[in-house]
């Protein structure tokens, strides 16, 4: 990279950070988004902490999500997840990847809403199912027809997904690239609230 490019990279990274402040930042959005990688190249770009709410959920379980929903049920899991949550937010700033339904429940959505600045992963169908297609570890997802599930859980969440504070579009490029439109986003966010 020329110096003039580290440069501007370092700019973006020290603007968001700036704009972020002792704020948490909540990645949102449906399964596939990109809300666990694209969260930890966040993280790290702010150097700030990352926490995964599905992967915190399955260390103080000691259970896998698909054998959560298994043993307990989808009702449970919801429960469990707001107080991961809710604990996960307490303090700032991080930057916390949600589980595809956290921000569904009213609960949990309160926590997030009260706990930082939220931002909704948007991708279309097609994106969201080649990703989702590779692994088999998403309880919801086994059924007859899981694309045609995503397609439903798509019309369902996608209007409330759009509550979030902010919204960066998925597309198919590299992680990477999502991270800085994530970061590009906050600070765009903060000019604006600025100016407001
Ligand atoms: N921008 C991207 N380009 C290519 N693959 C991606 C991208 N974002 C995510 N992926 C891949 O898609 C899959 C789902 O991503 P993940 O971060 O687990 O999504 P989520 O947490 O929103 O369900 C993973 O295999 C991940 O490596
Ligand atoms: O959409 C959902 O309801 C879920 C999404 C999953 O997380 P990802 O969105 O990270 O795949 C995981 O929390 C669980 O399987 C339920
Ligand atoms: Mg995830």
């Amino acid at each position: 990279m020329s110096e003039q490019l580290l440069t501007v990279a370092e700019s973006l990274k020290d603007r968001a950070r700036a704009a972020l402040g002792s704020r948490n930042l909540i990645l949102v959005g449906l399964m596939g988004a990109g809300k666990s990688s694209v969260g930890r190249i966040v993280a790290s770009q702010l150097a700030i902490p990352f926490i995964d709410s599905d992967l915190e959920i399955e260390r103080v379980s000691r259970m896998t999500i698909a054998e959560l929903f298994a043993a307990y049920g989808e009702q449970e899991f919801r429960a469990l997840e707001a107080r991961v949550i809710k604990r996960l937010l307490k303090s700032g700033p991080r930057v916390v990847s949600t589980g595809g339904g956290a921000f569904i429940n009213d609960r949990t959505r309160k926590h997030i809403k009260k706990g930082g600045l939220s931002v909704w992963l948007k991708a279309d169908l097609d994106v969201l199912w080649d990703r989702v297609a590779k692994r088999d570890t998403r309880p919801l997802l086994k059924t007859e027809n899981p694309k045609q599930t995503l397609e439903g859980l798509m019309n369902a969440r996608y209007p409330i997904y759009a509550q979030a504070d902010l919204t960066v579009l998925s597309r198919d490029v590299r992680k990477e690239i999502m991270a800085d439109e994530v970061l590009k986003a906050l600070i765009e966010a903060q000019k604006e609230s600025a100016a407001s």
